[in-house]
């Protein structure tokens, strides 16, 4: 990394643009006179790109992103009804082949119920967990397609990949994880009652792994009791690991039950540092809200703290969180009705 901390910027589309900013505001002024120059390139991708230009993500943009020590992105996608760009195009052509080309299979989502945030649950007690989800295989894969056989019905099938490799490695970084936190406890969430093939891997890898890590407990939840237990006793939860499309669905569940999916953070992680790592809010572009300001940029800025422990940067990374949560603690309501950069301003405020 040497004295320059070298970021791409991805803002994307709808309210990527917008949360961006405040996350680049906040990562000016937390590096500005730090230990390293703060260096950002922006790469311009996305829906709005693909109508301008029919590109997803070239390779020469890969490669140039290759080179930066982290990604800042903001969002990607069109509206769910826009007829103007195929559907999964710019998600699957442009997000995943950055996650999947970088080798992020850590998709680290935290899940934290901040003092003075209302969640919707009556009861949610102390919420503080972290979400370990695959991020490389799984059904986000693209194996699969879509054939007419002789009959007149069409059969589609998106074939979730699982190898013992990519299990392994984010079970073990689970476990890693678990073992440095208080409850030091992990929870594998599947569906090996169904999906027995996948189900069971995933399984006996867990059972093997703990074998490392005997202060660390664990248990086993099936994907739809842990939808349960997310609503009914979140704080039951230390760390989750699973797949990419359950940690999808949960993570926004966990979203909604720590007050709201404006502050739910994201990193997407090379672990073995051969590419750099992107963090993101784990929302989208949020079409119903873009352009007007509504947006809540907590979950960007939080990103920026979580790239900011990555790069090793732990004192700038603690000071953001801080802000964050003491800005958050004064709220009356969520956003208080203020505007995206007013909400970034008043977290800038407090890193002064
Ligand atoms: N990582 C990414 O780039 C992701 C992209 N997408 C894409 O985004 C587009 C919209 O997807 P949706 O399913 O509608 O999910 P979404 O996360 O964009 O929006 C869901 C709901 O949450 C609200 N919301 C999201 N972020 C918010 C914020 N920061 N502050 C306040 N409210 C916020 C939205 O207004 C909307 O009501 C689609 O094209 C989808 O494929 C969806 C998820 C992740
Ligand atoms: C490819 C993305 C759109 C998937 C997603 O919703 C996410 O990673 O949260
Ligand atoms: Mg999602």
């Amino acid at each position: 990394m040497g004295n320059v901390i070298d970021i791409a910027v991805i803002p994307g589309d709808g309210i990527g643009p917008e949360v961006v900013a405040e996350a680049v505001k906040v990562l000016k002024f937390v590096t500005n006179g730090g230990k390293a120059e703060l260096k950002l390139t922006d790469y311009k991708l996305g829906a709005e790109h693909w109508l301008e230009t029919g590109e997803t993500l070239p390779e020469e943009t890969l490669e140039a992103i290759k080179k930066h020590d982290a990604i800042l992105f903001g969002a990607v996608g069109a509206a769910p009804g826009d007829t103007r760009i195929p559907s999964g195009i710019i998600e699957r052509e442009m997000l995943l082949k950055l996650r999947f080309s970088l080798d992020h299979f850590v998709n680290l989502r935290p899940a934290k119920l901040y003092p003075g945030i209302e969640s919707p649950l009556a009861n949610p007690g102390e919420v503080d967990f972290v979400v370990v989800r695959e991020g490389t295989e799984g059904p986000y894969v693209g194996n699969g397609g879509s054939v007419r056989t002789g009959t007149t019905h069409e059969i589609a099938t998106e074939v979730s990949v699982n190898t013992a490799y990519g299990v392994e490695r984010v079970v073990r970084d689970a476990f890693r994880r678990a073992a440095e936190r208080e409850r030091k406890h992990v929870t594998l969430v599947h569906k090996h009652n169904v999906l027995v093939h996948a189900g069971h891997l995933w399984k006996r890898t867990v059972e093997m792994v703990a074998q490392e890590f005997p202060e660390v407990t664990h248990d086993y939840l099936h994907v739809d009791a842990a939808t349960i237990f997310l609503t009914t006793d979140p704080s039951r939860f230390d760390v989750i690991v699973t797949d990419n499309l359950f940690g999808d669905i949960l993570t926004d569940q966990a979203g909604a039950i720590t007050g709201g999916i404006g502050l739910a953070a994201s990193g997407n992680i090379n672990m073995d540092r051969t590419y750099p790592s992107m963090f993101e809010p784990v929302h989208g572009s949020a079409p119903d809200i873009a352009g007007q300001q509504k947006a809540d940029p907590t979950a960007a800025i939080l990103s920026v703290a979580l790239m900011l422990d990555h790069l090793g940067l732990v004192e700038e990374a603690r000071t953001v969180e801080q802000a964050v949560e003491k800005e958050i603690t004064s709220r009356q309501e969520l956003t208080d009705n203020r505007t995206t950069s007013e909400i970034g301003d008043a977290i800038v405020a407090l890193l002064a």
